[in-house]
């Protein structure tokens, strides 16, 4: 099986090759079976893509926002029309269920498209009255933009990042993972068909190197990263000693309180999307789930039970709901924490072990009587792993949920509203939920708190932090200077 990129790069409007960068090997993780290789960008190949993109950028920032939207919803559109095609490659880049990418992956990216599209007519200045002077403010690009993708979710995060970079009439030259090169070079080619100048959205590969030293060069303006904490901390030192414009969205450790009066049902459902959608390589998941005491063996029996329904296997067929590990480097760092879990005291209720089948498969896997301490209780794992910790009191669990350094997202499940919205209100997070988990819509703010992140992807707040403000003085009468 072959899944050959047309080219490693796209920049200047079209597919670039250039075979002298270390080559990346495309590994499907399913099979574990080598379908493609890309090259990583040279020092000529990033060269290229950022000139481009400086000349690209000019001539988009020229356009007006109704004619940048115009382009960004046709393409938004075109990758609707090639939800299944986009859908399958994003299969074959990350292993997850052709069930999940068909209903999230592209879509969540064209309704980045078409979001930020609709925006970018609207975005306007202000004018601020100062008796017979006045002041008007003119919302303005940043210039280049440079953003860096983790592997898990490679068209959302393309789009999440192309999409109000675009809006605001910058032009972006976007870093996918190594570990999934493929489907941001579609989304390059989609938006240039559409009808976007060429060198607006460029696509380059390669390791963390490419990205240093894209962060540190001084023609790029802004870098929006996704990725773990570590390299957050290192990208946004990098972009600080530059001055640049930074959008952080790292990882998480986020807790999901279900309280004695919740439904089990929903929380039960919660608890599943907040653990094991796309095998649990989600950001936001919540992986810490405080229980308390009263509802703790109704929940544990039901989840147990509907685990059971989860239907592992070839991610391309469309009754697999549960697929494998992105990659075998993934699937031993999570092996490592499931032993922990185990080694550590926590009570392993069902999983634990690697799938006897090829591809990166681990089983969905639930720890009870977890503790505070544990490691599987602190450290981000980033796989199908649930810990279940027990609570007693509403101060209590508040307590414990905020004691971490991350603050991505929090959820909490009960009957009783005002104890949702007050309990919420003191979670250190920045994306919540009451009866529900990971939800993500374009209308609403993403991102984190604490080392999760800085900045907000999505929604009107991401046209803030790809635009600045420039405001101008207008005085009516004569100038008075004091000689
Ligand atoms: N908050 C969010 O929206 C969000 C979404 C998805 C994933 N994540 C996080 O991403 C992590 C998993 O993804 P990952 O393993 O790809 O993360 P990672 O930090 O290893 O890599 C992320 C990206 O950064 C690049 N990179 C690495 N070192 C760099 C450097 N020094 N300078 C510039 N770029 C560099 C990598 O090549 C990759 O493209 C998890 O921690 C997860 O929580 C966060
Ligand atoms: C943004 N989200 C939650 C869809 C994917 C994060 O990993």
């Amino acid at each position: 099986m072959q899944l050959q990129p047309t080219a490693s790069h796209f920049i200047g409007g079209e597919y670039v090759e250039d075979k002298t960068g270390t080559p990346i090997e495309i590994v499907y993780p399913a099979t574990g079976e080598v379908i493609g290789t890309v090259y990583a960008a040279t020092t000529d190949i990033i060269e290229r893509a950022l000139e481009s993109a400086k000349a690209g950028q000019k001539i988009w920032a020229a356009m007006s926002g109704r004619e940048r939207g115009r382009i960004m919803t046709r393409a938004a559109a075109m990758i609707m029309e090639r939800n299944h095609d986009l859908s399958v490659l994003e299969t074959y880049d990350t292993g997850k269920p052709y069930q999940e990418t068909i209903a999230v992956d592209a879509t969540s990216g064209a309704d980045a498209l078409e979001y930020f599209g609709g925006l970018a007519a609207t975005l306007t200045g202000e004018h601020i009255p100062l008796g017979e002077d006045w002041v008007y403010t003119v919302r303005e690009p940043l210039g280049v933009c440079v953003g860096i993708g983790a592997w898990n979710y490679p068209t959302q995060i393309a789009c999440w990042k192309g999409a109000p970079a675009l809006a605001c009439g910058n032009a972006m030259v976007f870093k996918p993972s190594e570990t999934t090169p493929m489907c941001a070079l579609k989304v390059a080619e989609i938006l240039h068909e559409a009808g976007l100048p060429a060198g607006v959205y460029n696509v380059v590969q390669g390791m963390g190197e490419v990205g240093a030293a894209l962060v540190n060069d001084p023609r790029v303006d802004k870098v929006s990263l996704t990725g773990s904490v570590p390299t957050g901390k290192k990208v946004y030192s990098a972009a600080a000693s530059h001055m640049k414009h930074v959008t952080m969205e790292l990882g998480g450790k986020s807790p999901l309180i279900i309280f004695d009066d919740a439904d089990v049902e929903n929380a039960v459902g919660g608890a599943i999307l907040g653990n094991f959608y796309s095998s649990g390589q989600v950001c936001s998941n919540g992986t810490r789930v405080f229980v308390q005491k009263g509802i703790k063996e109704a929940f544990l029996a039901r989840l147990s039970e509907r685990l059971e329904g989860a239907v592992i296997g070839d991610p391309l067929d469309e009754a697999t709901s549960f697929g494998p590990m992105v990659s075998e480097r993934q699937m031993e760092i999570v092996l490592g924490y499931m032993a922990k879990g185990s080694e550590e005291g926590a009570r392993l209720v069902c999983g634990g072990n690697r799938l006897d089948r090829e591809g990166f498969y681990l089983e969905p896997t639930v720890f009870a009587d977890v503790t505070d301490g544990m490691t599987i209780a602190r450290e981000e794992i980033f796989g199908p792993v649930m810990s279940v910790l027990d609570f007693e009191t509403e101060e209590e669990v508040i307590e414990r949920a905020n004691a971490t350094e991350f603050g991505l997202s929090a959820g909490v499940f009960t009957s009783d509203l005002s104890r949702g919205h007050r309990v919420i209100g003191k979670l250190e997070a920045g994306s919540c939920f009451i009866n529900s988990y990971n939800d993500a819509p374009v209308e609403a703010p993403f991102g984190g708190v604490k080392n999760s992140g800085v900045g907000r992807e999505n929604s009107k707040e991401a046209i803030n932090h790809y635009s600045q403000v420039k405001s101008v003085y207008v005085r009516m009468g004569d100038v008075e200077a004091p000689f």
